[in-house]
């Protein structure tokens, strides 16, 4: 399929949305099983690709792990392979061999691993030669590159000598993923103690026990979801969201606070959440360093809307599936929006030009091999047509999110 044409929002708007499962929870939960011997029992683990190719890649016997185009993949299985002293080339997609991977590198060899870059110096692919304790316990790490190898060091943390402090030093970003690591990793047993004002995190080696685990709902894969009622014409919308809990792991749960001022009220029930519309507010300004997946969502959002959004925290879109920065600013502009950096210090905002959605063509969106350039740009057709080119890109995260989306609009295959 190379596109689908999203039009007609079903009257009234009022839909049950399943949703689909974390890959951030379970692509945890799988290597701490792993750490266990495979002697967990994990429910509701993610159809998503990124998921399914750590369940794949964890069986495996192939010396060649390729992880496609799954960041935590990469980064969590660099890390356990390491510490389970298997000799594994990893790799992965063109992009994923321009995503940095040197800091956790450089962490892992000063633990005691031999690692060499097969192509550029801190770049995929790499060779993991083997691993032997060195007995330190303690190292430093920047925080604000990835939190994913902050988590890959804390998840096999457990198994070295002395257990391992780490030290954070500069900005921390996509913190609350690193909080919902240490939480995972509590429930199976580990000691992690956490002094946030020194950012240091201090992992004791006490060995995984195995646990039951069941994987809640995306919160990032409902954030689209919220922006579907915030744009619904049709104050009487009501959408209900599955397996979601007001009180999750996910940091991405923020949506629930960025998007009342853009119209949408969350009602946790027994089952999920309950989306209503409330009165929008005509500015919004919005940190996303705690919840950088979320930035594409509210951006397209905000424009639709005609709400003046100011972004921040919006630095490390630039080294995920595509330079998310740069893609939204192309195609913001199909929809007579734009995203322009206001001040040096990554200050953005969105600008809605007074165009009026009538006079737009049918807008065809690029999605840079991004699944959430799809999933952020579909709403849209709450108020307009649009045509999303290569739309299996939701596979990564989301598998059945256009089936979900033809609940509450027309999906047609152009
Ligand atoms: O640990 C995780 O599950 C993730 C961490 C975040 O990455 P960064 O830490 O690189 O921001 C996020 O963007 C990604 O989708 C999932
Ligand atoms: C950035 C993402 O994933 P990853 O870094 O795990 O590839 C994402 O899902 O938006």
């Amino acid at each position: 399929m190379t596109a689908v044409r999203l039009s007609h929002p079903h009257r009234p708007v009022r839909a049950t949305i399943p949703l689909a499962s974390s890959k951030s929870e379970s692509n945890r939960a799988l290597i701490i099983d792993a750490l266990t011997g495979f002697r967990c029992d994990l429910t509701n683990l993610a159809s998503a690709r990124d998921t399914q190719t750590m369940i794949r890649l964890l069986k495996s016997t192939e010396q060649t792990a390729d992880v496609l185009d799954a960041g935590t993949t990469m980064r969590f299985l660099t890390a356990y392979f390491t510490v389970t002293n298997q000799q594994k080339i990893m790799t992965g997609t063109a992009r994923m061999c321009e995503r940095p991977i040197g800091i956790l590198v450089d962490a892992l060899r000063s633990l005691g691993a031999d690692i060499t870059y097969l192509n550029n110096e801190g770049y995929p692919p790499l060779q993991l030669n083997g691993f032997t304790a060195n007995g330190n316990s303690e190292l430093s790490i920047r925080g604000d590159v990835s939190s994913q190898y902050v988590s890959a060091l804390l998840m096999i943390a457990p198994l070295l000598p002395s257990g391992l402090t780490i030290n954070l030093t500069g900005a921390v970003g996509s913190r609350p993923y690193i909080e919902m690591t240490i939480e995972q990793m509590r429930h199976f047993g580990a000691v992690v103690d956490t002094d946030w004002t020194a950012n240091q995190l201090r992992v004791q080696p006490t060995p995984y026990t195995p646990q039951s685990y069941a994987v809640e709902s995306d919160w990032s894969g409902a954030s689209y979801w919220y922006s579907v009622a915030a744009l619904a014409d049709d104050d009487t919308a009501e959408l209900e969201l599955l397996g979601l809990k007001a009180r999750s792991l996910q940091g991405d749960s923020a949506i629930v606070d960025i998007m009342r001022p853009l119209g949408v009220e969350s009602t946790f029930t027994e089952t999920g959440v309950q989306l209503t519309k409330r009165p929008a507010e005509p500015t919004l300004e919005w940190d996303f360093t705690n919840c950088p997946d979320l930035a594409q969502t509210v951006a397209v959002c905000a424009a639709m809307k005609g709400i003046r959004l100011t972004l921040t925290g919006i630095e490390s879109l630039k080294i995920k599936e595509t330079d998310r920065v740069a893609a939204l600013q192309a195609e913001l502009q199909k929809l007579g929006a734009e995203l322009v950096e206001v001040e040096t210090n990554h200050r953005y905002e969105v600008r809605r030009l007074m165009q009026p959605l009538e006079t737009l063509s049918v807008p065809e969106i690029d999605t840079y091999d991004d699944h959430r350039m799809a999933m952020a740009f579909a709403p849209v057709a709450m108020l307009h047509p649009i045509v999303i080119h290569e739309p299996g890109v939701v596979a990564k995260s989301y598998p059945s999110f256009w089936d979900d989306m033809a609940r509450v609009v027309t999906v047609e295959e152009v």
